[in-house]
């Protein structure tokens, strides 16, 4: 459906606890599928490089996104191990969360900008949780990066317009249940993200996906 729909990305989750878990034969499969229509992530939350093999040798992946507690040096050296770009979500809640930011630039070739997890969330991302969006206004980095948490068709206009991100990101907000995507908001997603980006004139370097 993402391919369908137009992505740029499409992301794979490894994470045990998620519903959106993938086994390596999983991942396997639909990494087959993918053709070279999208560039393929791979999500991981503090993967030893036990895992991180596994899940290179199946998915082949394009992008490594991690999503724990990765320090800046873990980034680099995961980078070093796979020659692989590398995505370093960071949390955001309060501009106070902007200082965690500069570690990391230059470092991460790209990072994404998502929620906090809610009290008692059993997942560091894929929650459906919105942040106060004008805090990345005006924000200027080396990095590339990108906008999720929350997002949804309905809303990713609005979080463009006000943050000007060069790309956004999108799990729970296309989902129907927790983890069984659904192929209308999908589509609906890409189509208005992509409406904005036109509107906006954020150009080519946007990446709605
Ligand atoms: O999606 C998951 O299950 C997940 C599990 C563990 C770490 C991160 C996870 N998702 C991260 C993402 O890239 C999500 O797209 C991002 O957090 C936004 O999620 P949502 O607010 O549900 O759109």
């Amino acid at each position: 459906a993402a391919l369908n729909a137009g992505a740029d990305m499409v992301g794979f989750v490894f994470f045990s606890p998620s519903p959106r878990h993938l086994s390596l034969e999983t991942a396997r499969t639909l990494s087959a599928q993918v053709g070279g229509r999208a560039l393929k992530v791979a999500l991981s939350v503090d993967a030893d490089d036990a895992l991180l093999d596994g899940i290179v040798a199946a998915l082949a992946p394009d992008w490594l996104q991690l999503h724990g507690r990765e320090t800046p040096e873990r980034v680099s050296a995961i980078k070093a191990r796979f020659g692989l770009p590398v995505m370093k979500a960071l949390h955001i809640s309060t501009r106070d969360d902007l200082a965690a930011i500069p570690a990391y630039d230059g470092v991460a070739d790209r990072l994404m900008f998502d929620a906090k997890p809610p009290k008692g969330a059993l997942l560091p991302g894929g929650n459906g949780a919105a942040f106060d969006w004008t805090i990345l206004e005006n924000l200027s980095l080396q990095a590339p990066w990108m906008l999720s948490g929350g997002l949804g068709p309905d809303n990713v206009g609005e979080a463009l317009r006000i943050t000007r991100a060069p790309g956004v990101d999108v799990s729970s907000g296309v989902e129907r249940a927790p983890g069984v995507k659904d192929e209308g908001l999908i589509a609906d997603f890409v189509a208005r993200a992509r409406a904005a980006v036109a509107l906006l004139s954020l150009g080519s370097a946007a990446n709605p996906a």
